[in-house]
């Protein structure tokens, strides 16, 4: 039985993105899957082979003024040439980021990161957990706990660091790594018996 690839591919200014990054990672490895931990602003040609040869790729960025970061948007202009060859048609995709405010815009950056899936013909994940933190007896402490269907939140504070990232966020964000490993291997099996 293949052991899926799932990479991450992500952009951070301050740290705080790579903390959901690495809980992305944690959660598709404890799913079994072979992941690796890509920064799309120090792409070598190796780290572009691990893209084009992985089955799941989780798109990351900061929210920066209302969507992705401007490194995570040359990273996506720089897809161009393997959406000219079909490159990455039929891979999985999921996604995450991080803001400052509670909502900041961020379902934008989530939605941007869906329109770059569907133009290389990949196939979404979302993120697969009902809201928390929305009734009387809920609590932040919730998984998804902001509340978005698309992919995995978080919220940090602009005055705090890495450090400060929510352990409900980051809960949420091993969640969509675990998810996105089970996918895989289910997508993975399911080909081995489609091919003759
Ligand atoms: C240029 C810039 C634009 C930002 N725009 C937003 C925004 O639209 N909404 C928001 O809530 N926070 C915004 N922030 C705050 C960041 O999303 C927040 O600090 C986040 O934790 C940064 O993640 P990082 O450490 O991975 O870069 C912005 C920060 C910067 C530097």
């Amino acid at each position: 039985m293949s052991t899926p690839v799932v990479s991450i591919a992500y952009h951070s200014g301050y740290g705080h993105t790579t903390v959901l990054a690495q809980a992305v990672r944690d959660g598709a490895a404890d799913a079994g899957a072979t992941a690796h931990l890509l920064r799309v602003d120090e792409l070598t040609e190796s780290g572009w082979a691990l893209l084009d040869a992985s089955d799941a790729i989780v798109f990351g960025s900061p929210t920066y003024m209302g969507t992705a970061s401007g490194a995570f948007h040359a990273f996506a202009e720089a897809t161009s040439g393997r959406w000219f060859a079909g490159a990455w048609q039929d891979k999985l995709a999921a996604g995450f980021t991080n803001s400052a405010s509670k909502s900041g815009d961020k379902p934008h950056t989530l939605y941007y990161f869906q329109t770059l899936a569907a133009q290389h013909g990949m196939h979404w994940i979302n993120l697969g957990l009902k809201p928390g933190w929305n009734s009387s007896t809920s609590s932040e402490n919730d998984l998804n706990r902001l509340g978005i269907f698309a992919g995995a939140s978080a919220q940090t504070n602009n005055d705090q660091g890495p450090e400060a990232v929510h352990k409900a966020d980051i809960a949420t964000a091993e969640h969509l790594g675990r998810r996105v490993a089970t996918t895989a291997h289910t997508f993975t099996r399911g080909r081995t018996t489609l091919t003759p």
